[in-house]
Protein backbone atom coordinates (compact mmCIF):
# COMPACT_ATOMS: atom_id res chain seq x y z
CA UNK A 1 0.00 0.00 0.00
CA UNK A 2 1.20 3.29 -1.21
CA UNK A 3 2.21 5.91 1.59
CA UNK A 4 -0.42 9.01 1.54
CA UNK A 5 1.83 11.12 3.42
CA UNK A 6 3.82 13.22 0.82
CA UNK A 7 7.37 13.85 0.56
CA UNK A 8 8.50 17.54 0.79
CA UNK A 9 8.18 20.14 -2.51
CA UNK A 10 11.90 20.58 -3.81
CA UNK A 11 12.26 24.52 -4.39
CA UNK A 12 14.52 25.82 -6.83
CA UNK A 13 17.03 28.78 -6.60
CA UNK A 14 16.49 30.70 -9.69
CA UNK A 15 18.49 33.25 -10.85
CA UNK A 16 19.97 34.42 -7.63
CA UNK A 17 20.27 38.34 -8.02
CA UNK A 18 16.52 38.34 -8.61
CA UNK A 19 13.75 38.35 -6.12
CA UNK A 20 14.12 34.48 -5.97
CA UNK A 21 15.96 34.07 -2.46
CA UNK A 22 13.88 36.29 -0.86
CA UNK A 23 10.45 34.80 -1.76
CA UNK A 24 11.66 31.58 -0.48
CA UNK A 25 12.51 33.50 2.79
CA UNK A 26 9.44 35.24 2.68
CA UNK A 27 7.54 31.74 2.23
CA UNK A 28 9.38 30.04 5.11
CA UNK A 29 7.90 33.23 7.17
CA UNK A 30 4.74 32.88 5.46
CA UNK A 31 4.09 28.86 6.83
CA UNK A 32 5.76 29.65 10.71
CA UNK A 33 2.72 32.24 10.51
CA UNK A 34 0.59 30.07 9.43
CA UNK A 35 1.31 27.65 12.27
CA UNK A 36 2.64 24.98 9.67
CA UNK A 37 5.49 23.95 11.62
CA UNK A 38 7.64 20.62 12.23
CA UNK A 39 4.41 18.53 11.88
CA UNK A 40 2.27 18.81 8.58
CA UNK A 41 0.03 15.64 8.58
CA UNK A 42 -2.97 17.06 8.03
CA UNK A 43 -1.88 20.23 6.63
CA UNK A 44 -2.54 21.57 3.02
CA UNK A 45 0.75 22.44 2.57
CA UNK A 46 4.12 20.74 2.41
CA UNK A 47 7.00 21.51 3.85
CA UNK A 48 9.67 22.97 1.20
CA UNK A 49 13.77 22.17 0.85
CA UNK A 50 15.57 25.10 -0.96
CA UNK A 51 18.41 23.37 -3.72
CA UNK A 52 20.67 26.68 -3.59
CA UNK A 53 23.92 27.43 -1.88
CA UNK A 54 23.63 28.33 1.76
CA UNK A 55 25.80 31.22 1.52
CA UNK A 56 23.23 33.25 -0.72
CA UNK A 57 20.37 32.92 1.18
CA UNK A 58 22.15 33.53 4.28
CA UNK A 59 23.71 36.97 2.20
CA UNK A 60 20.14 38.15 1.77
CA UNK A 61 18.55 37.50 5.01
CA UNK A 62 21.41 39.41 6.14
CA UNK A 63 20.28 42.73 3.45
CA UNK A 64 16.68 42.23 4.59
CA UNK A 65 17.30 42.16 8.34
CA UNK A 66 15.12 38.60 8.46
CA UNK A 67 15.23 36.53 11.11
CA UNK A 68 15.52 33.50 9.52
CA UNK A 69 17.66 30.62 10.57
CA UNK A 70 19.36 28.69 8.24
CA UNK A 71 19.33 25.21 8.66
CA UNK A 72 22.28 23.61 5.98
CA UNK A 73 21.27 19.82 4.94
CA UNK A 74 22.70 17.12 3.71
CA UNK A 75 19.07 14.61 2.51
CA UNK A 76 15.91 16.16 1.58
CA UNK A 77 14.68 13.76 3.29
CA UNK A 78 15.70 16.05 6.77
CA UNK A 79 13.22 19.12 5.29
CA UNK A 80 10.26 17.83 7.93
CA UNK A 81 12.01 17.10 10.71
CA UNK A 82 14.23 20.78 10.51
CA UNK A 83 11.16 22.95 8.81
CA UNK A 84 10.19 24.37 12.06
CA UNK A 85 13.53 25.31 13.20
CA UNK A 86 14.79 27.15 10.03
CA UNK A 87 14.88 27.27 6.33
CA UNK A 88 16.27 24.02 4.94
CA UNK A 89 18.43 24.64 2.30
CA UNK A 90 20.29 21.62 0.32
CA UNK A 91 23.62 22.78 -0.96
CA UNK A 92 24.27 22.68 -4.47
CA UNK A 93 26.96 23.14 -7.13
CA UNK A 94 28.75 26.55 -5.73
CA UNK A 95 31.40 28.42 -7.64
CA UNK A 96 31.67 31.09 -5.73
CA UNK A 97 30.17 33.52 -7.77
CA UNK A 98 29.47 36.97 -6.15
CA UNK A 99 25.92 37.55 -5.97
CA UNK A 100 24.44 41.15 -6.53
CA UNK A 101 20.62 41.76 -5.67
CA UNK A 102 19.39 43.34 -8.91
CA UNK A 103 22.11 42.25 -11.21
CA UNK A 104 21.44 38.94 -13.11
CA UNK A 105 25.11 37.48 -14.36
CA UNK A 106 25.80 34.77 -16.73
CA UNK A 107 28.82 33.52 -13.33
CA UNK A 108 26.46 32.08 -11.72
CA UNK A 109 24.19 30.14 -14.36
CA UNK A 110 25.55 26.70 -13.20
CA UNK A 111 24.38 26.92 -9.55
CA UNK A 112 20.89 27.89 -11.50
CA UNK A 113 20.65 24.85 -13.59
CA UNK A 114 22.41 22.81 -10.85
CA UNK A 115 19.38 23.81 -8.71
CA UNK A 116 17.06 22.22 -11.63
CA UNK A 117 18.36 19.36 -12.29
CA UNK A 118 18.87 18.31 -9.02
CA UNK A 119 15.07 19.45 -7.64
CA UNK A 120 13.97 17.11 -10.95
CA UNK A 121 16.08 14.10 -10.43
CA UNK A 122 14.98 14.34 -6.54
CA UNK A 123 11.52 14.08 -7.67
CA UNK A 124 11.99 11.20 -9.86
CA UNK A 125 13.67 9.51 -7.64
CA UNK A 126 10.73 9.88 -5.41
CA UNK A 127 12.19 11.79 -2.62
CA UNK A 128 10.21 14.65 -3.36
CA UNK A 129 6.98 15.80 -4.00
CA UNK A 130 7.27 18.28 -6.66
CA UNK A 131 9.49 20.55 -8.49
CA UNK A 132 8.75 24.29 -7.05
CA UNK A 133 10.60 26.95 -9.40
CA UNK A 134 12.07 30.07 -9.43
CA UNK A 135 12.27 32.32 -12.01
CA UNK A 136 15.66 32.21 -14.31
CA UNK A 137 17.00 35.20 -16.00
CA UNK A 138 16.89 33.40 -19.20
CA UNK A 139 19.20 36.53 -21.21
CA UNK A 140 22.08 35.39 -18.12
CA UNK A 141 21.43 32.19 -18.65
CA UNK A 142 21.73 32.16 -22.66
CA UNK A 143 24.86 34.11 -22.38
CA UNK A 144 26.13 31.63 -20.90
CA UNK A 145 25.29 28.53 -23.38
CA UNK A 146 21.79 27.79 -22.18
CA UNK A 147 20.38 25.98 -25.25
CA UNK A 148 16.04 25.98 -24.09
CA UNK A 149 14.19 28.82 -24.06
CA UNK A 150 12.70 28.53 -20.62
CA UNK A 151 12.53 26.09 -17.82
CA UNK A 152 9.19 23.93 -19.81
CA UNK A 153 11.75 23.20 -22.49
CA UNK A 154 14.04 22.13 -20.13
CA UNK A 155 12.52 20.12 -18.39
CA UNK A 156 10.89 18.36 -21.50
CA UNK A 157 14.38 17.78 -22.12
CA UNK A 158 15.00 15.93 -18.61
CA UNK A 159 12.00 14.25 -18.49
CA UNK A 160 13.50 12.62 -22.08
CA UNK A 161 12.40 11.29 -25.68
CA UNK A 162 8.73 12.23 -26.93
CA UNK A 163 7.79 14.60 -24.00
CA UNK A 164 5.54 17.37 -25.30
CA UNK A 165 5.38 20.09 -21.97
CA UNK A 166 2.31 22.11 -21.96
CA UNK A 167 2.43 25.27 -20.46
CA UNK A 168 -0.12 25.94 -18.67
CA UNK A 169 -0.75 29.51 -16.09
CA UNK A 170 -3.46 29.14 -13.50
CA UNK A 171 -5.27 31.50 -11.02
CA UNK A 172 -8.99 31.81 -9.48
CA UNK A 173 -10.53 33.21 -12.61
CA UNK A 174 -8.67 31.76 -15.43
CA UNK A 175 -6.31 28.77 -16.63
CA UNK A 176 -5.01 28.97 -19.94
CA UNK A 177 -2.21 27.41 -22.35
CA UNK A 178 -0.24 29.14 -25.27
CA UNK A 179 0.15 26.51 -27.76
CA UNK A 180 3.06 27.78 -29.08
CA UNK A 181 5.19 29.12 -25.79
CA UNK A 182 9.14 30.84 -26.67
CA UNK A 183 8.61 31.90 -29.97
CA UNK A 184 8.82 34.77 -32.35
CA UNK A 185 5.44 35.90 -33.63
CA UNK A 186 6.10 35.56 -36.77
CA UNK A 187 6.98 31.93 -36.70
CA UNK A 188 3.75 30.94 -34.78
CA UNK A 189 2.23 30.62 -38.27
CA UNK A 190 4.81 27.81 -39.17
CA UNK A 191 4.42 26.21 -35.77
CA UNK A 192 1.15 25.77 -35.10
CA UNK A 193 -0.51 22.96 -36.62
CA UNK A 194 -3.83 20.43 -36.38
CA UNK A 195 -1.37 17.75 -34.67
CA UNK A 196 -0.26 19.78 -32.20
CA UNK A 197 -3.48 21.71 -31.21
CA UNK A 198 -5.10 18.31 -30.84
CA UNK A 199 -1.78 16.46 -28.95
CA UNK A 200 -1.37 19.90 -26.52
CA UNK A 201 -5.56 19.36 -26.30
CA UNK A 202 -5.32 16.04 -25.20
CA UNK A 203 -2.12 16.37 -22.57
CA UNK A 204 -4.72 19.32 -20.65
CA UNK A 205 -7.34 17.34 -20.89
CA UNK A 206 -5.54 14.39 -19.31
CA UNK A 207 -3.66 16.24 -16.95
CA UNK A 208 -6.37 18.36 -15.51
CA UNK A 209 -8.83 15.60 -14.08
CA UNK A 210 -5.67 13.35 -12.91
CA UNK A 211 -4.34 16.52 -11.16
CA UNK A 212 -7.43 18.84 -10.68
CA UNK A 213 -10.06 17.00 -10.69
CA UNK A 214 -12.00 18.05 -13.33
CA UNK A 215 -13.90 15.21 -14.46
CA UNK A 216 -14.49 15.95 -18.24
CA UNK A 217 -12.64 19.90 -18.96
CA UNK A 218 -14.70 21.74 -20.75
CA UNK A 219 -11.96 23.41 -23.54
CA UNK A 220 -11.99 26.68 -25.66
CA UNK A 221 -9.69 27.44 -28.44
CA UNK A 222 -8.71 30.62 -29.81
CA UNK A 223 -8.65 31.67 -33.14
CA UNK A 224 -5.54 33.18 -34.28
CA UNK A 225 -6.69 36.00 -35.97
CA UNK A 226 -8.68 38.97 -35.61
CA UNK A 227 -12.47 37.97 -35.15
CA UNK A 228 -11.44 34.16 -35.10
CA UNK A 229 -10.49 35.08 -39.26
CA UNK A 230 -13.90 36.31 -39.64
CA UNK A 231 -15.12 33.75 -42.36
CA UNK A 232 -11.43 33.57 -44.03
CA UNK A 233 -11.54 37.24 -44.75
CA UNK A 234 -8.50 38.06 -42.17
CA UNK A 235 -6.43 34.98 -42.43
CA UNK A 236 -7.51 30.96 -42.85
CA UNK A 237 -5.50 29.44 -40.43
CA UNK A 238 -9.14 29.22 -37.91
CA UNK A 239 -10.23 26.78 -41.33
CA UNK A 240 -7.12 25.22 -41.90
CA UNK A 241 -5.43 24.21 -38.97
CA UNK A 242 -7.50 25.24 -36.29
CA UNK A 243 -11.21 23.85 -36.52
CA UNK A 244 -9.95 20.11 -38.35
CA UNK A 245 -8.65 19.96 -34.55
CA UNK A 246 -11.99 20.86 -32.87
CA UNK A 247 -13.20 18.34 -35.11
CA UNK A 248 -10.94 15.71 -34.87
CA UNK A 249 -11.34 16.49 -30.68
CA UNK A 250 -14.94 16.75 -30.60
CA UNK A 251 -15.16 12.70 -32.17
CA UNK A 252 -12.93 11.78 -29.91
CA UNK A 253 -15.34 12.87 -27.14
CA UNK A 254 -13.74 16.14 -25.97
CA UNK A 255 -15.58 19.01 -24.77
CA UNK A 256 -14.28 21.50 -26.87
CA UNK A 257 -15.33 24.70 -28.69
CA UNK A 258 -13.74 27.28 -30.70
CA UNK A 259 -12.25 28.92 -32.66
CA UNK A 260 -13.39 31.85 -30.91
CA UNK A 261 -12.37 35.32 -31.35
CA UNK A 262 -9.30 35.77 -28.85
CA UNK A 263 -10.78 39.18 -27.45
CA UNK A 264 -13.99 38.79 -26.45
CA UNK A 265 -13.62 35.16 -24.97
CA UNK A 266 -12.06 36.82 -21.61
CA UNK A 267 -14.43 38.65 -20.35
CA UNK A 268 -16.22 37.14 -17.16
CA UNK A 269 -19.41 35.63 -18.40
CA UNK A 270 -17.33 34.02 -21.24
CA UNK A 271 -14.79 32.71 -18.91
CA UNK A 272 -17.76 31.13 -16.92
CA UNK A 273 -18.17 28.64 -20.19
CA UNK A 274 -14.88 26.77 -19.85
CA UNK A 275 -12.33 25.32 -17.47
CA UNK A 276 -9.47 25.93 -19.51
CA UNK A 277 -8.22 28.35 -23.01
CA UNK A 278 -5.73 27.55 -25.43
CA UNK A 279 -4.55 30.15 -27.30
CA UNK A 280 -1.95 30.24 -30.54
CA UNK A 281 0.52 31.82 -28.96
CA UNK A 282 1.96 32.94 -25.68
CA UNK A 283 0.68 36.63 -25.10
CA UNK A 284 -2.72 36.17 -26.04
CA UNK A 285 -3.46 33.84 -23.41
CA UNK A 286 -0.72 35.05 -20.75
CA UNK A 287 -2.30 38.67 -20.89
CA UNK A 288 -5.52 38.10 -19.84
CA UNK A 289 -4.35 35.32 -17.00
CA UNK A 290 -1.82 37.95 -15.42
CA UNK A 291 -3.92 40.86 -15.96
CA UNK A 292 -6.58 39.27 -14.06
CA UNK A 293 -4.66 38.40 -11.33
CA UNK A 294 -0.93 38.74 -11.36
CA UNK A 295 -0.17 37.92 -7.53
CA UNK A 296 -2.29 34.67 -7.95
CA UNK A 297 -1.17 32.94 -10.65
CA UNK A 298 0.73 29.86 -10.77
CA UNK A 299 2.69 28.57 -13.88
CA UNK A 300 2.60 24.63 -14.22
CA UNK A 301 4.11 22.41 -16.87
CA UNK A 302 1.68 19.74 -17.53
CA UNK A 303 2.39 16.74 -19.67
CA UNK A 304 6.08 16.05 -17.54
CA UNK A 305 6.12 12.38 -15.28
CA UNK A 306 6.46 14.99 -12.51
CA UNK A 307 4.72 18.06 -10.58
CA UNK A 308 6.13 20.98 -11.63
CA UNK A 309 4.88 24.56 -10.53
CA UNK A 310 6.18 27.71 -10.89
CA UNK A 311 5.01 31.83 -9.59
CA UNK A 312 3.75 33.04 -13.04
CA UNK A 313 5.88 36.42 -12.50
CA UNK A 314 9.96 36.53 -13.31
CA UNK A 315 12.83 37.51 -11.79
CA UNK A 316 11.54 41.39 -11.42
CA UNK A 317 15.17 42.54 -10.89
CA UNK A 318 14.21 45.97 -10.26
CA UNK A 319 13.10 45.23 -6.83
CA UNK A 320 15.41 42.17 -5.41
CA UNK A 321 16.63 42.71 -2.37
CA UNK A 322 14.48 45.35 -1.47
CA UNK A 323 11.89 43.27 0.63
CA UNK A 324 8.92 44.38 -1.35
CA UNK A 325 8.26 41.40 -3.84
CA UNK A 326 5.28 39.71 -2.82
CA UNK A 327 5.28 35.82 -1.85
CA UNK A 328 1.86 35.49 -2.93
CA UNK A 329 2.71 33.73 -6.28
CA UNK A 330 5.39 31.49 -4.98
CA UNK A 331 2.58 30.49 -1.98
CA UNK A 332 0.12 29.59 -4.80
CA UNK A 333 2.70 27.67 -6.70
CA UNK A 334 3.71 25.62 -3.31
CA UNK A 335 -0.16 24.75 -2.53
CA UNK A 336 -0.96 23.67 -6.08
CA UNK A 337 2.09 21.57 -6.38
CA UNK A 338 1.03 19.45 -2.46
CA UNK A 339 -2.55 18.96 -4.47
CA UNK A 340 -1.08 17.71 -7.40
CA UNK A 341 1.19 15.74 -5.71
CA UNK A 342 -1.74 14.60 -3.37
CA UNK A 343 -3.70 13.96 -5.97
CA UNK A 344 -1.46 11.78 -7.40
CA UNK A 345 -0.88 9.75 -4.74
CA UNK A 346 -4.21 9.17 -4.58
CA UNK A 347 -4.73 7.41 -7.79
CA UNK A 348 -1.95 5.44 -7.39
CA UNK A 349 -3.56 4.35 -4.05
CA UNK A 350 -6.57 3.72 -6.07
CA UNK A 351 -5.15 1.69 -8.58
CA UNK A 352 -3.08 -0.26 -6.09
N1 LIG B 1 9.28 31.09 -14.43
C1 LIG B 1 10.28 31.87 -14.83
O1 LIG B 1 11.42 31.51 -14.72
C2 LIG B 1 9.98 33.22 -15.43
C3 LIG B 1 8.68 33.69 -15.60
C4 LIG B 1 8.46 34.93 -16.19
C5 LIG B 1 9.56 35.71 -16.58
N2 LIG B 1 10.81 35.21 -16.39
C6 LIG B 1 12.00 36.02 -16.71
O2 LIG B 1 12.10 37.08 -15.78
C7 LIG B 1 12.81 38.14 -16.39
C8 LIG B 1 12.07 39.46 -16.16
O3 LIG B 1 10.80 39.40 -16.80
P1 LIG B 1 9.72 40.57 -16.79
O4 LIG B 1 10.39 41.85 -16.42
O5 LIG B 1 8.99 40.46 -18.06
O6 LIG B 1 8.66 40.18 -15.70
P2 LIG B 1 8.70 40.25 -14.10
O7 LIG B 1 7.53 39.43 -13.67
O8 LIG B 1 10.03 39.88 -13.57
O9 LIG B 1 8.43 41.77 -13.71
C9 LIG B 1 7.33 42.51 -14.24
C10 LIG B 1 6.94 43.60 -13.22
O10 LIG B 1 6.24 42.99 -12.14
C11 LIG B 1 6.90 43.25 -10.90
N3 LIG B 1 6.87 42.02 -10.10
C12 LIG B 1 7.18 40.77 -10.54
N4 LIG B 1 7.06 39.89 -9.55
C13 LIG B 1 6.67 40.58 -8.46
C14 LIG B 1 6.39 40.21 -7.11
N5 LIG B 1 6.47 38.93 -6.68
N6 LIG B 1 6.04 41.19 -6.24
C15 LIG B 1 5.94 42.46 -6.65
N7 LIG B 1 6.19 42.86 -7.91
C16 LIG B 1 6.55 41.93 -8.81
C17 LIG B 1 8.34 43.64 -11.25
O11 LIG B 1 8.93 44.43 -10.25
C18 LIG B 1 8.13 44.34 -12.59
O12 LIG B 1 7.76 45.67 -12.36
C19 LIG B 1 12.98 37.74 -17.86
O13 LIG B 1 14.26 37.21 -18.04
C20 LIG B 1 11.95 36.67 -18.06
O14 LIG B 1 12.27 35.78 -19.07
C21 LIG B 1 11.05 34.01 -15.80
N1 LIG C 1 6.36 32.31 -20.36
C1 LIG C 1 6.35 32.43 -18.92
C2 LIG C 1 5.81 33.74 -18.47
O1 LIG C 1 5.93 34.70 -19.20
O2 LIG C 1 5.31 33.81 -17.36
C3 LIG C 1 7.73 32.39 -18.39
O3 LIG C 1 8.66 32.88 -19.28
C4 LIG C 1 8.11 31.17 -17.72
O4 LIG C 1 8.51 30.22 -18.56
P1 LIG C 1 9.24 28.92 -17.98
O5 LIG C 1 8.38 28.39 -16.86
O6 LIG C 1 9.26 28.02 -19.15
O7 LIG C 1 10.57 29.36 -17.55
Amino acid sequence: MANLQPQPLAMTLGDPGGIGPELALKAWQAYQIAGKTASHQGSDMLPFCLLAPARIIAQYAGILGYDVPIIPIRDINETAENFAKGLPVLEITDNGAPVTPGVASASTAAMVIDSITTAVALTRQGVASAVVTNPIQKSALYQAGFSHPGHTEFLAELAGPGTLPVMMLANSKLRVVPMTIHIALSQVQSVLTTDLIIALTRITASDLTRDFGLAKPRIAIAGLNPHAGEDGAMGTEEQTIIAPAIKQLQAEGYNVVGPLPADTMFHEEARAEYDVALCPYHDQALIPVKTLDFHGGVNVTLGLPFVRTSPDHGTALNIAGKGVARVDSLMAALKMAGDMAHNRLSMDIKHD
